[in-house]
């Protein structure tokens, strides 16, 4: 990745990738905000753990950055139980998913990001897996063939999407619970940071910590990448004791380019576009992704949720419609036939 799409939640590069893994917290007292789906997931561990058995399944959704991956190793951690990782993407035959679900160990959880993305082949087998821990291998081809069944060990499987909607019915169904992660606010996000910050040894004060908040999408992966960045600005202008404060910070924003309101590149392509090409909308998903050369995909389930979230826009029967909040931050006189969320 770049490191100038800062404010991606969507891309890692390896440096990012290891920083991610010693800041994850490793229990669910460790995982900030999502009190419900803690307290959720909680009580279906202990459950399981009263009656010696197998967790549920468990669908984690949501925007990227959110968690999903970090509650999918607290799931293992907290049940004691191994964590074997995959992803949609990487499962494009049955006998791929085949392969993993053979090797899984008694009780072992399986992590699958992405589900939505794994072969469709793939998907009906994972049906009869979840329900019965079994599977049917096909042998040999055309009139010939014959299906072995095969005993699976029981596990659980933990299941992240950025779109649940995706998924067929069948494999929602098979989930014993569905986690809907949310944008975290000003206050969590500010304890993921303090966390952040005492663990690189970085010391910032608390309208510093708020400035980032306020500008990281919602999101503790953007959050902690933004830390990264402050932290490399007080290294190489402050007096090199390792102290941020919010003159470096606002100026290391200011150098990424991060809006402040956390808007990144595609945030603000699609806003511009909504405003001055389409005068406010309301404009269609697919148009909208075309015009800016990107995934329907991505703009619904990256990009969408954080401007509805903020009220920049709103989603109507008949398209996206900007509010009369984004005609103010891009410092436009609004045009055309926009609503307000007052109109709604
Ligand atoms: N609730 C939280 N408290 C503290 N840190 C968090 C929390 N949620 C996420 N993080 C941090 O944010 C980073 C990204 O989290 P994670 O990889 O779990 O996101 P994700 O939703 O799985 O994203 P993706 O689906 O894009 O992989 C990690 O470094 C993790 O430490």
């Amino acid at each position: 990745m770049s490191e100038v799409d800062i404010t991606n939640p969507e891309l890692s590069s390896e440096a990012e990738l290891a920083f991610e893994g010693a800041l994850r917290p490793r229990t669910l007292d460790e995982f900030v905000g999502q009190t419900r789906v803690r307290g959720q997931l909680q009580l279906l561990l202990r459950a399981a753990a009263m009656q010696q058995r197998t967790p549920d399944h468990i669908l984690l959704a949501g925007p990227p950055g959110l968690g999903k991956t970090t509650l999918a190793m607290i799931v293992a951690h907290e049940s004691g139980r191994p964590l074997r990782m995959s992803s949609g993407p990487a499962v494009q035959h049955a006998g791929d998913l085949a392969a993993i679900l053979s090797s899984l160990v008694p009780g072992e959880v399986l992590f699958i990001d992405e589900i939505h993305r794994m072969a469709r082949s793939a998907e009906e087998m994972l049906y009869l897996a979840m329900e019965d821990f079994r599977i049917d291998i096909m042998v040999g081809k055309g009139a010939g063939a014959t299906s072995v069944p095969l005993d699976l060990s029981p596990f659980t499987l933990v299941g992240a999407t950025t779109r649940a909607g995706l998924l067929p019915n069948p494999l929602r169904d098979r989930f014993g619970f569905t986690a809907h992660l949310e944008f975290y606010d000003e206050p969590e996000l500010q304890q993921v940071l303090s966390r952040a910050a005492r663990m690189l040894e970085l010391s910032i004060d608390a309208p510093s910590i708020a400035e980032i908040a306020g500008r990281c999408r919602g999101t503790p992966r953007i959050a902690n990448r933004l830390l990264r960045r402050v932290r490399d600005y007080a290294l190489v202008h402050g007096s090199g004791d390792g102290v941020a404060d919010l003159a470096a910070v606002r100026a290391a924003l200011e150098l990424y380019d991060v809006d402040p309101l956390g808007l990144d590149r595609l945030d603000r392509a699609v806003m511009q576009m909504i405003l001055t090409r389409f005068d406010g909308g309301p404009v269609g998903l697919n148009t909208l992704a075309v015009s800016v050369g990107e995934e329907a995909e991505t703009i619904e389930s990256v990009v969408e949720p954080f401007l509805v979230r903020i009220g920049l826009i709103t989603r109507t029967p008949r398209g996206r419609v900007a509010t009369r909040e984004a005609w103010s931050h891009f410092g436009l006189a609004p045009r055309g036939g926009h609503l307000t969320l007052d109109d709604l």
